[in-house]
């Protein structure tokens, strides 16, 4: 199979991380006779430096004419402690959202044994904890009018949803929940929010199209509680953008760090891969941040080419890993590995190349884990 691939490496570990994911891919290509060229673009703060846009053009007309977008992340604290800044990295990735009509963001969420001391949940409550959250990802209050007024001393953002845009993420969880467990919370906050009662009225609607499918309605402060004391009541997660945006960072708890959690985004055209979480500057270039939310978008990217096999071999390196403790410093601060020592430990997982003596070649020095 031969695929083109938009490589956006972005700001802070957004490159390193996701030059795990590379190496892999180039491995299961060798493999399995495939061919995947990549074709590197810019965005975010990274792009800002080089070309004064978020997004350049470049950008948007490589992702469209690609097979699939591999996305680290963006965001540079230069204009995070800036509220002033009229330019801004986040910018390019709405944009970027936006205009491929990537309206549906799909996060996994489960756990592993080797990771459930992590967890602030009892073992009972983790054991088989596997559930999706279908994140609406263009529209809400993230792309609503934003205005300050003009003394400076009051601040609007509106959030607006129409029944289409309700409609299109809805029947994708509503049918992703019928091949699963057959459960579809949706997430709102309908007892204020105009727009929620919106999204409850619609997925009340579209209910009878999926009678199999059981919907339970939750509000959204109480979801946030539920997912850490039962996580298990969830299997297809419905909510919108912002909402979608903070339980999956809360949900990554349960799986043990912000850094194993991968996310596809799909929609009309082009989809694209990314872990869900940004770009952790503080560790930019120290090759300590976690790559596995990367290499899990990855395996979700090769899924979407219908390469199953080798998204499934992708996920058991995944966990040959986990389960042998070679992990990074969020998981375990002291006896940890590098992001590229974990990324060709995959490679090599999936290459059927494992080193014999492991633990003398890569495990970290002291004086690097800070
Ligand atoms: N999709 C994207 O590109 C996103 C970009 N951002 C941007 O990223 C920048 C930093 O934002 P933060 O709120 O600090 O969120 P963040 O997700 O970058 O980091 C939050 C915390 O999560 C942990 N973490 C995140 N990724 C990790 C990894 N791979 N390995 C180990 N630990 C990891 C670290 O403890 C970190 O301090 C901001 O500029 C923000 O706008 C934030 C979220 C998503
Ligand atoms: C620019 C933000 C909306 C990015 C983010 O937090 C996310 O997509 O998870
Ligand atoms: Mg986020």
């Amino acid at each position: 199979m031969k695929k083109q691939i938009a490589v956006i490496l972005g700001d802070g570990i957004g490159p390193e991380v996701t030059q795990q994911s590379i190496k892999i891919l180039d491995a299961i290509a060798k493999q399995y006779n495939h061919e995947f060229t990549y074709e590197y673009c810019l965005m975010g703060a990274d792009a800002i430096d080089k070309t004064g846009s978020p997004l350049p053009d470049e950008t948007l007309t490589t992702c469209l004419a690609s097979d699939a977008i591999l996305f680290g992340a963006i965001g540079h604290p230069k204009y995070d402690n800036d509220p002033t800044a009229k330019v801004r990295p986040e910018q390019g990735l709405l944009k970027l959202r936006k205009s491929l009509q990537l309206f549906a963001n799909i996060r996994p969420v489960n756990t592993y044994t080797s990771l459930q001391h992590l967890s602030p949940l009892k073992a009972k409550n983790l054991e088989g904890v596997d559930f999706i959250i279908y994140r609406e990802l263009t529209g809400g209050i993230y792309f609503g009018k934003k205005e300050t007024s003009a003394d400076g001393q009051s601040a609007t953002d509106d959030c607006t949803y129409s029944i289409p845009e309700i409609e299109r993420i809805a029947h994708l969880a509503f049918q992703h929940a019928q091949k699963r467990r057959k459960k579809l919370t949706l997430v709102d906050k309908a007892n204020v929010l105009e727009t929620s009662r919106l999204w409850r009225k619609v997925v009340q609607d579209l209910s009878s199209q999926y009678a199999d499918v059981a919907v339970d309605y939750m509000f959204v402060d109480n979801a946030a509680m539920q997912i850490i004391v039962n996580p298990k009541q969830f299997d297809v997660v419905l909510t919108e953008n912002m909402f979608g945006d903070i339980i999956s960072d809360e949900a990554s708890v349960i799986s043990g760090s912000l850094g194993l959690l991968p996310s596809a985004s799909v929609g009309s055209s082009v989809a694209l891969f990314e872990p869900i979480h940004g770009s952790y500057p503080q560790a930019a270039g120290k090759d300590i941040a976690n790559p596995i939310g990367s290499i899990l978008s990855a395996a979700m990217l090769l899924d979407h080419f219908g390469l199953t096999v080798e998204a499934d071999l992708v996920r058991s390196g995944v966990e040959w890993t986990l389960q042998h403790g070679f992990v990074s410093k969020d998981i375990d601060p002291i006896n940890c590995y590098s992001t590229s020592a974990i990324g060709d430990l995959i490679r090599d997982f999936t290459e059927n190349k494992l080193p014999t003596d492991i633990n003398n070649n890569i495990r970290l020095s002291q004086s690097t884990i800070i």
